[in-house]
Parts: structure tokens; C-alpha cells; sequence
């Protein structure tokens, strides 16, 4: 993914690409001039809070909501104009589209018919996303973990290189949650496929996403990588005597500066090479109560770029919401 406003280039069909994208519901501004890419062989982040406008986005790229204006393209194309869709791109948008009477392995049975794709892809995704018995049961008797696991066995039918997941960790329970960020990874890394995964909380995917797309009430507050987001290395040190201490660092090159709101004799130092802190501590003579890594509070940061005056959601509740609300 690059910064709003770069020239894009569809890189082997792969990309996600979304352009000045804007939908109006009535007065209401759910998505306002959104502009990004999302790149292939990486998982990004697709965060806001509640209302921020995520699925709506999704649904735009997926060919559900015509957008007001703007483009959201995949592999250069809208979804409408894919020769074949399922087989570019997969889509989880919620884990609770299926008839409760039918089982797991004919939902996708009905799903993979609509595509040519044979059944013998279904088995061998039950197998992958390791629920291979429980397909055979209801699927209105499923757990939410189970329905996220079937719901990503749905977009991997027609094996798409872009994968478009909405909340795929919700309901999951720690076990899960690991499961599926391995997997996500391994469908990224090894297999080259370009995953969005949106989610409302920078915590819940902060461990799995290598990218962000940041937003709040429709416009985009934030994106790059997580380590843009983590900023520049940095440590806490606790001294015996922090001026002494800071001179030394600035002497080896590590500028340092009080941290009074850590308490008394807290420095922060502009790197990350705890070693080679302690070393010009010793060297100085300066005693240590404390030595750690310094990692940039990214929910306080998370919270301070969406829930802003500007930025706090205005929508919830306050606009109805129509029944066919696309204008198709
Ligand atoms: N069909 C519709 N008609 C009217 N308003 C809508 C419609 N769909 C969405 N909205 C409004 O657009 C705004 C963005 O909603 P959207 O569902 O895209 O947000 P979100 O970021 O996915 O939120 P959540 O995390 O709660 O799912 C909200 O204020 C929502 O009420």
C-alpha cells in the first residue's frame, strides 16, 4: 500500500486500488475521498472505528454500492467488469450469510457451483481451514469461529489473489485468532495473495498486519507501514544521574532527553540498541535502574488520530438507514 495521491500501476492484476472514492447516503458523507493502494504479498489493516465507513468501502470494491464517485479497483478493473471474479477476488464480509438449515459443505457447494468450481475444491478447503467434520453438520448450529472459518473457506473457493475480509477475527477465541493470523500470513507471504482485513480495534491486528489504511468518518487519517506507525526506535532509561548519563549518549552519538511524566531520572534515547546504551552507561560510570524498549502506545495513538473533535463519529445512529441504500 502507498500514500494517498501516488500514480498507480496494476502490478500482475494484483492490486487494490482505490481512488478519490466517495458514497453519499442522503446528507450523510459515509465515505469521503478515500484514496489508497493495498499491495500484494502483504496484509494490510483496514481500520476505523465503528461507522467509520470500512464496510461500505468494501462493499464499493466488491460491486455491492455504487460509488457516488471515485474509483475502487481491483487488479485495475471494477468488480463488475472481472471476467472472473470469484477467481480474482474473495470476499468475507460476513459470517453470517448462511442458511441455518444448510450444512457448511453445501453452502459452499451452491457457492463454488456458481463458479465451475468443482467440489473437490470444497473438501479440500473444509481440510484447510480445519473443519472438515463440523461441515457436514447445520451450519446454523455453528460457533462464530466455526462460521469465520467457513466464511474464509467461501473466499478462497475460486483460489482469487486478492482476499477482502471484514472483521475475520471477530468472535475468535485466542486459539483461533493465532490460527488465522497464520494462515492470513501464509496466504500473503507465500502464496503472493494482496489481503485486506478490516477491524475497528489496531490491537486486535496489530501482530498480523504489515500495512495500515487508517480512517475516520469516511477520510483517511493515517497509512503506511506498522513500523512507520511505530516511529523511530527508541529506549527508557532510569539513571542514578540522568544529566550525566544524557551527556554521554549525546557524546556516542544517541541524543536522549528527560522524561519527566516517566518519573524521577527517566531519559528517552533516540535508539533502539539497548547494548549499546548500557555500554556508554558503564563507561560513564552512571547507574542503571532500568533498560527498556521504548514502542510507541499504538491504541493511544490509534484513538488520538480517529476520536478527534473532527474526527469522532457523527454518524452512529443519527442518519436512517435505507433498505436498498446502494442507488444502484
Ligand atoms: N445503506 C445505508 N444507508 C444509509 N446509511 C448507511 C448505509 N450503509 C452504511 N451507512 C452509514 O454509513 C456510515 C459508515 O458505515 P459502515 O458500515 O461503512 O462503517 P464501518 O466502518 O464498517 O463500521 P462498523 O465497524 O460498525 O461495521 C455509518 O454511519 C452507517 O450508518
Amino acid at each position: 500500500m502507498s500514500r494517498a495521491g501516488t500514480e498507480h500501476r496494476p502490478r500482475e492484476g494484483r492490486d487494490v486500488s482505490v481512488r478519490g472514492l466517495t458514497k453519499t447516503f442522503g446528507s450523510l458523507r459515509a465515505v469521503d475521498d478515500l484514496t489508497f493502494d493495498v499491495r500484494p504479498g502483504r496484509i494490510t489493516g483496514f481500520l476505523g472505528p465503528n461507522g467509520a465507513g470500512k464496510t461500505t468501502t468494501l462493499r464499493m470494491l466488491l460491486g455491492l454500492v455504487r460509488p457516488t464517485s471515485g474509483e475502487a479497483l481491483i487488479g485495475g478493473e471494477r468488480y463488475v467488469d472481472l471476467q472472473h471474479p470469484i477467481r480474482t477476488v474473495g470476499a468475507g464480509l460476513e459470517a453470517t450469510g448462511f442458511h441455518p438449515g444448510r450444512s457448511g459443505r453445501n453452502h459452499l457447494r451452491a457457492l463454488a457451483a456458481t463458479g465451475d468450481i468443482p467440489d473437490s475444491r470444497v473438501d479440500e478447503l473444509l481440510e484447510l481451514v480445519g473443519i472438515p467434520a463440523a461441515a457436514r453438520k447445520r451450519a446454523g448450529g455453528y460457533s462464530m469461529g466455526m462460521r469465520q472459518r467457513l466464511g474464509l473457506a467461501g473466499a478462497l473457493l475460486g483460489d482469487p489473489q486478492v482476499l477482502l475480509l471484514d472483521e475475520p477475527s471477530n468472535g475468535l477465541d485466542p486459539e483461533g485468532i493465532r490460527w488465522m493470523r497464520g494462515f492470513l500470513r501464509h496466504l500473503s507471504a507465500d502464496q503472493g495473495k494482496t489481503v485486506l482485513i478490516s477491524s475497528h480495534l489496531l490491537a486486535e491486528v496489530e501482530q498480523t498486519v504489515q500495512d495500515v489504511v487508517i480512517i475516520a468518518n469516511g477520510t483517511m487519517v493515517r497509512s503506511g507501514t506498522m513500523d512507520e506507525l511505530h516511529g523511530e526506535p527508541a529506549a527508557l532509561v532510569r539513571a542514578a544521574d540522568p544529566q550525566r548519563l544524557a551527556a554521554a549518549l549525546d557524546r556516542a552519538g544517541i541524543p536522549a532527553r528527560p522524561l519527566p511524566e516517566k518519573g524521577e531520572g527517566a531519559l528517552e534515547a533516540a535508539s533502539g540498541d539497548l547494548a549499546a546504551i548500557g555500554r556508554v552507561a558503564l563507561q560513564a560510570q552512571v547507574a542503571l535502574s532500568e533498560l527498556s524498549p521504548r514502542r510507541t502506545d499504538l491504541e493511544r495513538l490509534f484513538l488520538e488520530l480517529t476520536d478527534s473533535p473532527q474526527h469522532r463519529n457523527r454518524n452512529l445512529g443519527d442518519t436512517p438507514v435505507t433498505t436498498e441504500g446502494d442507488n444502484r
